[in-house]
């Protein structure tokens, strides 16, 4: 299984995915990959999303993973339909062990040290810095990045095709999660595959 650290190296954005229809999943899916994002993260807030993972994992080169992963069950779940790493909001020690269980790479919410801190105790160093703006944008970033050298962030929540150079310049941050990239509603794939033709350039 690939570990959470290549995933989110593949490209400098890991697309954040709310989609209402499993139809629609394979031509995303498709737009994202040729515009040179490989890692997708689908969330678990609609009730499409597990049959979106299982279509997405068909489409060759695309790295798909669930997100708003919130308990062990959601992540059994999704790993059954197909997640190759998981994505939380926050964290806690029963979803770290149970991805841990699975052997699934896992990305952890985090939003101040005391967090990052729960993350180290319990052998994760690679952490999404999640609300990223709402948390206190690159300034808290910067000063949590201080005393933990050692930590990679996937900073995430309020970033956008004009914010993320600035996240990505920050040399704790491997790559950057939003949803700019698939506006929501019917999917203009044309349009995806411009937007993730633009985020895989950002950090370049
Ligand atoms: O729930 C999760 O596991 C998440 O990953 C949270 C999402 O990353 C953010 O909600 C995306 O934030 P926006 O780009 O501002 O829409």
């Amino acid at each position: 299984m690939t570990d959470i650290a290549k995933i989110m190296t593949l490209a400098p954005v890991i697309p954040v995915l709310v989609i209402e229809d499993a139809a629609h999943a394979r031509p995303i899916a498709e737009a994202l990959v040729a515009g040179g994002l490989r890692a997708l993260e689908v969330t678990l807030r609609t009730p499409a999303a597990l049959d979106v993972i299982r279509e997405m994992a068909k489409v060759d080169g695309a790295v798909v993973g669930a997100g708003t992963v919130l308990n062990g069950d959601q992540l059994d779940a999704a790993v059954d339909a197909g997640a190759r790493f998981i994505v939380s909001p926050g964290l806690t020690k029963p979803l770290a062990r149970a991805a841990e269980k699975a052997r699934v790479p896992y990305l952890p919410g985090t939003a101040n040290a005391g967090d990052i801190m729960r993350a180290l105790d319990l052998g994760l160093t690679h952490v999404k810095f999640f609300p990223a703006e709402a948390a206190g944008g690159i300034a808290a970033l910067k000063a949590l990045a201080a005393p933990f050298g050692q930590v990679r962030f996937c900073p995430t929540g309020g970033i956008s095709a004009a914010t993320a150079p600035n996240w990505l310049a920050h040399p704790s941050v491997l790559c950057v999660g939003g949803s700019w990239v698939v506006p929501a509603g019917a999917p203009d794939v044309a349009r995806i595959q411009a937007l993730a033709e633009e985020a895989a350039r950002l950090g370049a």
